[in-house]
């Protein structure tokens, strides 16, 4: 249960005021120190400490190349290669044409990583994390995606500084705030809303998981892309009636992704923009799937308030996107997604706290989280008209 505004994310007052900065200023020197580091790294009691912070921090520092190579597995399909049954270095190299010494370098890599592994005769077969990425093709299309994103991010602190516009990801989604209000062109609109559809792959079962529709009668996707939550939706609940409102562009291509599924009659698709005007009456879900997240507070509050007063008393508000704050995965939704929206140039990651504020200014109560199977991909907070 989320309780708006009763807790803060300050810890209580120190017993002993300045004890505790003393301690931290020491402890800060002391880490510091060249030669406190060698003594830690060989005393028995902190070995193992100070194994796992220098090689947390290489981690940090060579995160770049180990995310290029994978983006050169994909790129190479050797997760597909591999599909059917381990493979000679060899065989690999000359199927990725490279030189045989490249394709080992290539090889070594993939496995220190865990995403293949060598086996004890010198072949090599896709371990765990390969094995999950040939499952679900839409990570792929992210880390291809993601060349953008670096891209943008190839100088952080001018992206900071608000130096570095325009960047490409705030191309990319023509619909950020600030961006163009140009009604959206076909080309751009075809881009991100295939990339949204393929990715939904990843998150639509764990959201209706947990979201709960026993006893209503319509619910309606505001922002809802090509339409492939509502697809799994329709699935889930023959009964229930469906609507999705998006700009007026992805509006039609939900239409004719859904006329190709045989949802054609379960869904009406509605195109106009969540931001000027009053949402659509009727239905008594709304659902916002990875779409506050996108929009700075005064829009974000502006949906919010439009969802609310679209829905009837008892109605009820969902919204699901990857949280700021997520035990377990901060880095997630505070470093990845943070800079992610930065360089798109709209929008924030919001804790379950601060959209639980949203929406009670927005005149919601009765606010929950509901918990789904992987809240590193997308949580999920309900709220009461
Ligand atoms: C006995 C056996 C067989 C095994 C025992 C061991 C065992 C239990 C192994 C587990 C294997 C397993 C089931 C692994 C599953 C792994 C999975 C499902 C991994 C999923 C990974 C998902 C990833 C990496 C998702 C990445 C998503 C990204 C990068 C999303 C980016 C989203 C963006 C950019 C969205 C943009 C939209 C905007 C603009 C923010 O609104
Ligand atoms: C990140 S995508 C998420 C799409 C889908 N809900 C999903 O999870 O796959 C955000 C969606 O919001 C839509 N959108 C953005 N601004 C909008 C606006 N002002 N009015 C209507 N839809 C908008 C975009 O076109 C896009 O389809």
């Amino acid at each position: 249960m989320v309780t708006p505004g009763a807790t803060t994310e300050v810890g209580p007052a120190p017993r002993h005021p300045g004890w505790r900065e003393r301690w931290l200023a020491l402890r800060n020197r002391l880490v510091a120190s060249p030669g406190f580091q060698r003594w830690a790294a060989g005393f028995p009691f902190t070995r193992r400490i100070a194994r796992r912070n220098t090689r947390a921090l290489f981690d940090l520092c060579a995160g770049f190349v180990y995310a290029q190579v994978l983006f050169a597995c994909v790129r190479f399909d050797l997760f597909g290669l591999l599909r059917d049954g381990p493979l000679s270095p060899e065989t690999i190299a000359r199927r990725l044409g490279l030189p045989p010494d490249r394709g080992l370098t290539l090889l070594r890599a993939a496995a220190s990583l865990n995403l293949i592994r060598r086996l004890p005769d010198g072949r090599f077969a896709l371990a765990d994390l390969g094995a999950a990425l040939i499952g679900n093709p839409s990570i792929a299309l992210m880390i291809e995606h993601h060349a953008m994103l670096y891209a943008d991010l190839a100088d952080p602190v001018a992206l900071l500084r608000g130096e570095a516009e325009p960047t490409r990801l705030a191309s990319y989604w023509p619909y950020a705030d600030g961006g163009s209000t140009a009604p959206v062109d076909p080309e751009s609109v075809a881009a991100y809303s295939g990339l949204m559809a393929a990715s939904q792959a990843l998150i639509a079962a764990d959201v209706l998981d947990a979201l709960p529709l026993a006893g209503r009668t319509c619910l309606m996707d505001v922002g809802g892309g090509e339409g492939v939550f509502l697809a799994h939706a329709a699935r889930r609940h023959p009964d229930l009636a469906l609507r999705l409102l998006d700009l007026p562009p992805v509006a039609e291509r939900a239409g004719t992704r859904l006329a190709a599924e045989g949802l054609g009659d379960r869904v009406c698709c509605l195109g106009q923009t969540f931001l000027d005007g009053p949402l659509p009456p009727g239905a008594d879900v709304i659902t916002l799937v990875r779409v506050v997240h996108d929009h700075d507070d005064a829009s974000a509050m502006a949906l919010l308030r439009a969802a609310h007063a679209a829905l009837p008393p008892g109605g009820l508000l969902a919204i699901a996107e990857p949280f700021a704050g997520t035990a377990g995965a901060e880095p997630v939704g505070d470093a990845y997604l943070g800079f992610y929206l930065l360089a798109m140039g709209s929008g924030r990651p919001r804790s379950a706290r601060e959209l639980s504020e949203l929406l009670v200014q927005a005149g919601f109560s009765g606010i929950r989280e509901r918990q789904t199977r992987r809240p590193l991909l997308a949580r999920l907070l309900t709220a009461g008209r």
